[in-house]
């Protein structure tokens, strides 16, 4: 038998080479990962991520997960070892006409691939399971992040905006995932690999005179150096990928969100013939990707050109080195195919590294979109903004000051106190700051300084010019903020009739682009039916009657005041025929000035 391994014992030899492997790289990551977390950049963009998803408080399932794979991981690695020694005992048989051995070890080699066949697999459905799990929680972590505390919207004042929130929700984190996933399994497998085969490499290896030197164990020794030297000169090549890449998503998100614009406004641009300045503001947004795109690809070019002909010579070199040895007789058949394997997988191990160089390169872009996001969503939620107190029966301000980002004063030292059934009507020039009183007093505006008490949550309601009308059924938007199923068929109906939209009635439940459908005054008069649905003790409505005539808006503010007496009222509004609707007047004089009278 010219076996290279003990095959009967080689079970528990696997067994402990596993359990060593196992508990030495547990260790290892761990190290690597609190090292990374606390000396690199982007190991602490990453922990930022990726740590409270792991966080045992939360449930153990993700690092249960990912000690499983890890074991996949180093079973996968041993089985590949043993295939190696199947592969040289079958060669080794044929080197010798040995035909009973060849048939053994033909044998043995097919039980071998099938468990790793089927390894393989389940290796790919836990990591899959894995991958879209941490991408279920990471996006809902990031949606959430990106709701609290209005950050969706206050991102915009913040000293460093970012751009394209949506894309950063939607397509980097799960590229986040999907390569940590990659490149750490990656780089566990090929550390084993490496330190596996350079073992096997070792023992195959002999001397090679050099310049009169002779090298030992020169097999081990121009592989790393060959592989070494390749990974020098493709970082050189690789390195402005990274800085290409974070543009590329940038330009393409930018191209993207044009293309939507140009949807969502079809109608006005329709209108005003723009075709011509909406296709000269789109080609110059694609020129800009494009150009990227062949920066990106000749850079491409250059590395790839490079690691082919890297990844080429790698082929033969193993044979030429070890032909003289064969031919000399101190190597058999099965050994020198089983260096050029070792070869292949120590070239290939060390060359992880160096190939995946682009993938971390968009690696890093993603890291710093995500983390960019976050640090924004942070910063909104730190602007100033008015003290805000809940009062269920009262809408008091006081001392509040309201200036534009360039520092002009728009409100100076308001102070004001409004009772259940009062109604305020704020006037003002265009430009005074009247939807800007009001932002400030939703906590939108950064600003703003003064302390508002009024009642809290969906006790007050905001209405603007343009109602926000949500994706869905008519239902949903006469709902909203609150569910669909919350308004009983009756009542919807019955508000649809109130605000003169009883021609919608049958069609409450149509799912439709509602904003596009309904009327400017239309959408107007649903906001006004979302107000008596919802019963709030406080509403603000900046222009809500500026698109229905006077008759229609004086039906609307009776509707109001008949059916929500006690509900206190702030209008911003032009028309002389809503005074008789308000109680008190504010007047915005410019300036920072202001006038207050009773009607
Ligand atoms: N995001 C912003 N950045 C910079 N300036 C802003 C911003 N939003 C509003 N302003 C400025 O603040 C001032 C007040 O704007 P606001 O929309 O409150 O006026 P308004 O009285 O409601 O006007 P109109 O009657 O035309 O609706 C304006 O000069 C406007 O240009």
């Amino acid at each position: 038998m010219t076996a290279s391994l003990d095959w009967r014992h080689e079970w528990l030899a696997s067994l402990t080479w596993m359990a060593t492997a196992f508990i030495v790289t547990l260790v290892a990551s761990a190290a690597a990962v609190w090292l990374l977390a606390r000396y690199t950049r982007w190991g602490r963009q990453f922990g930022r991520l990726a740590f409270p998803y792991f966080d045992l408080r939360r449930g153990r399932r993700p690092l249960l997960t990912v000690l499983l794979i890890l074991a996949l991981t180093i079973f996968a690695v041993r089985l590949q070892v043993l295939i190696s020694y199947a592969l040289n005992d079958i060669f080794t048989a044929l080197g010798k006409m040995y035909a009973q051995d060849f048939w053994v070890s033909i044998v043995r080699f097919t039980v071998l691939a099938a468990i790793f066949v089927i390894s393989s697999l389940i290796s790919y459905l836990v990591s899959q399971r894995f991958i879209i799990h941490w991408r279920t929680w990471l996006t809902d972590h990031m949606i959430t992040d990106w709701l609290s505390g209005h950050a969706y919207h206050r991102s915009q004042y913040v000293t460093e905006p970012v751009d394209n929130p949506d894309q950063r929700i939607q397509e980097d984190v799960q590229q986040f995932v999907e390569d940590s996933h990659y490149l750490s399994t990656g780089t566990v497998d090929a550390a084993l690999r490496l330190v596996s085969f350079t073992a096997i490499l070792w023992g195959l290896s002999g001397p090679i005179p050099v310049f009169g030197h002779e090298v030992p164990r020169a097999m081990v020794v121009l592989a790393y150096v060959y592989v070494l030297v390749a990974s020098l000169i493709a970082f050189r090549i690789g390195r402005p990928l990274i800085r290409l890449e974070f543009l590329r998503e940038g330009l393409s998100a930018s191209f993207r969100y044009a293309l939507i614009r140009l949807r969502d406004h079809s109608e006005n641009i329709a209108f005003y013939g723009g075709e011509k300045m909406e296709r000269a503001a789109l080609a110059s947004r694609f020129t800009a990707v494009i150009k990227n795109t062949w920066i990106i690809a000749l850079r491409r070019l250059k590395l790839q050109g490079f690691n082919d002909s890297v990844t080429q010579v790698a082929q033969v070199f193993p044979y030429v080195i070890q032909a003289p040895r064969f031919f000399a007789g101190t190597l058999m058949l099965g050994d020198v195919t089983q260096t050029a394997d070792a070869f292949g997988q120590v070239h290939n191990s060390l060359s992880f590294f160096r190939n995946s160089y682009d993938s971390f390169a968009a690696y890093q872009a993603g890291l710093d979109r995500l983390t960019a996001l976050m640090d924004a969503n942070h910063d909104s939620r730190r602007l100033p903004s008015p003290t805000v107190a809940d009062h269920p029966g009262a809408l008091v301000i006081e001392g509040l000051r309201v200036w534009r980002p360039d520092h002009e004063p728009l409100i100076d030292g308001l102070t004001l106190t409004m009772s259940p059934g009062e109604a305020l009507l704020v006037k003002g020039a265009s430009g005074s700051g009247k939807t800007t009183l009001l932002r400030s007093l939703a906590s939108l505006w950064p600003h703003a300084h003064g302390t508002i008490r009024r009642p809290a949550g969906g006790r007050t309601q905001f209405l603007s010019q343009q109602p926000y009308l949500p994706m869905g059924s008519l239902r949903t938007a006469l709902a909203y903020p609150e569910p669909p199923d919350r308004i009983a068929d009756q009542l919807a109906r019955e508000m649809l009739h109130a605000v003169q939209l009883g021609h919608l009635e049958c069609r409450i439940d149509d799912e439709a682009y509602w904003s596009r459908i309904l009327s400017p005054g239309e959408q107007q008069r649903l906001g006004f039916a979302r107000i008596l649905l919802n019963r709030p003790h406080l509403a603000f409505l900046d222009e809500a009657t500026s698109a229905v005539d006077e008759g229609l808006e004086h039906a609307l503010y009776r509707l109001i005041r008949e059916r929500l007496p006690e509900c206190m009222v702030v209008s911003v509004g032009h028309r002389s025929t809503l005074n008789a609707f308000h109680t008190h007047h504010l007047n915005l004089l410019g300036a920072g000035r202001w006038g207050m009278s009773a009607a």
